[in-house]
C-alpha cells in the first residue's frame, strides 16, 4: 500500500492528507437544518450532517490530494451513527481513488490487536465468505504495548497489502512526558523509531516500508533526528497548521527524493471558511475554501521541500 501512497503522491505532488476530523460546529447551518429536518435533532441528524460535509469536501478536492485521514474519535462521540457516518466517508473517499489513513491509534495484546487489524485492514470469515469491516488502506497504530501489540497489524499488513503509522514522537504539548525519558542515555522516542525500523523490514515496498511513523510537525529538531535514523520509513507528521507548525520546520522530514513525509492539515483544512483569510468564500462556499486551503498548503510544503 506505501507503493500506491507514494504513485499518487508524486502523481498529484502533493505530500499532504487532508484530515476528515468533523466537529458539528464546523458543519454549514444549512447542512444542519437540512440534516435535521429528515431526521431530527438526533444522532442520526446529527451523522447525515456530518457525512453530507465530509462529501463535500471530498468532491472538492479530491483531484489535488493523495490522501485522507478521518479520525475515528470524531465520529465515534456521536455513537453508532458517527460510525456509520466514519466507513461511508472512508468508502466514498476511496471510489473517488483517494488512500485513506484510518486515525484509529490502536494497539493492545496481541489477540485484542488482531481483531483491530482484522476489523480495519483486513477481513473477516463468516462461513465461506470473508468480509471487510471499515477497509483502510493505513492506521495509525499505538506502539506502548511492544512488539506483540504490534506485530498483528504488521501481519495482516502484510496479507492484505496495507500499512500502518506508528507513532514514534506526537505533535502534542505533553508528548515529552514519556516519549523523551531517557533510557542508558538515548530518548524513548528514539528507541521506538528502531523497532519501527525493525518491523517494516518485514513489510517493505519498493522503497519505503508499509510500517511508517508519526511525527509531529512541532518539534522539527527531533523530527530531523528521526528522519536519519529511519531512512524508508515514511513519516505521516500532524501538527502542521492549527497547531502551529510551519512549512519551513518540515524541510528535514524529507529525504533527498523528496518524498518519505506525508503532512496533515484537519482543522486548516475542513473549517478553512471559518478563518479570515478564506472568510470571503461562506458558509455555502465552505467546500471551495477547503480547496482553496488545500492548494495553499500545496504550494507553502512543495517550497520547503524544495529547500531540503
Ligand atoms: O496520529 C495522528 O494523526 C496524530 C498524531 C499526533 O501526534 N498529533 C496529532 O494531532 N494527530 C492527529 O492529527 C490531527 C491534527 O488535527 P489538526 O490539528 O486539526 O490539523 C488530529 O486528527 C489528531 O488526532
Amino acid at each position: 500500500m506505501i507503493n500506491e501512497l507514494v504513485a499518487q503522491i508524486e502523481k498529484k505532488d502533493a505530500p499532504i492528507v487532508v484530515g476528515l476530523d468533523p466537529m458539528l460546529s464546523y458543519v454549514p447551518e444549512y447542512i444542519q437544518k437540512k440534516a435535521f429536518s429528515e431526521y431530527g435533532e438526533t444522532l442520526k441528524g446529527v451523522a447525515e450532517a456530518i457525512w453530507e460535509y465530509n462529501k463535500g469536501i471530498i468532491d472538492a478536492t479530491y483531484d489535488l490530494i493523495p490522501a485522507v485521514k478521518p479520525q475515528i474519535a470524531m465520529y465515534e462521540q456521536f455513537g453508532i451513527e458517527g460510525l456509520i457516518a466514519f466507513h461511508k466517508t472512508c468508502a466514498y473517499a476511496k471510489e473517488k481513488g483517494l488512500v485513506i489513513i484510518g486515525d484509529i491509534k490502536r494497539g493492545d495484546i496481541g489477540s485484542t490487536s488482531t481483531a483491530y487489524a482484522v476489523g480495519h485492514l483486513g477481513k473477516v470469515q463468516v462461513g465461506s465468505k470473508e468480509y471487510a469491516g471499515f477497509d483502510e488502506d493505513f492506521v495509525t497504530v499505538n506502539p506502548y504495548l511492544g512488539t506483540d501489540g504490534v506485530k498483528p497489524f504488521v501481519d495482516v499488513c502484510k496479507q492484505y497489502n496495507k500499512g500502518i503509522f506508528v507513532l514514534v514522537k506526537t505533535s502534542n504539548p505533553s508528548s515529552g512526558e514519556f516519549q523523551d525519558q531517557l533510557i542508558n542515555g538515548r530518548p524513548l522516542y528514539e528507541l521506538v523509531a528502531e523497532k519501527v525500523v525493525e518491523w517494516g523490514e518485514a513489510c517493505m515496498g519498493d522503497t519505503y516500508s508499509n510500517v511508517g511513523c508519526v511525527v509531529g510537525a512541532t518539534y522539527p529538531e527531533m523530527g530531523k533526528i528521526l528522519r536519519k535514523l529511519m531512512p524508508k520509513t515514511y513519516i505521516l507528521v500532524p501538527g502542521y497548521g492549527a497547531q502551529g507548525g510551519k512549512a519551513e520546520d518540515l524541510v528535514h522530514y524529507f529525504n533527498p527524493d523528496g518524498l518519505g513525509a506525508i503532512v496533515n492539515s484537519s482543522r486548516g483544512i475542513i473549517a478553512a471558511y471559518k478563518q479570515d483569510k478564506y472568510a470571503s468564500f461562506g458558509e455555502t462556499g465552505y467546500a471551495d475554501a477547503s480547496r482553496q486551503a488545500v492548494k495553499d498548503m500545496i504550494a507553502d510544503i512543495n517550497g520547503a521541500r524544495a529547500n531540503r
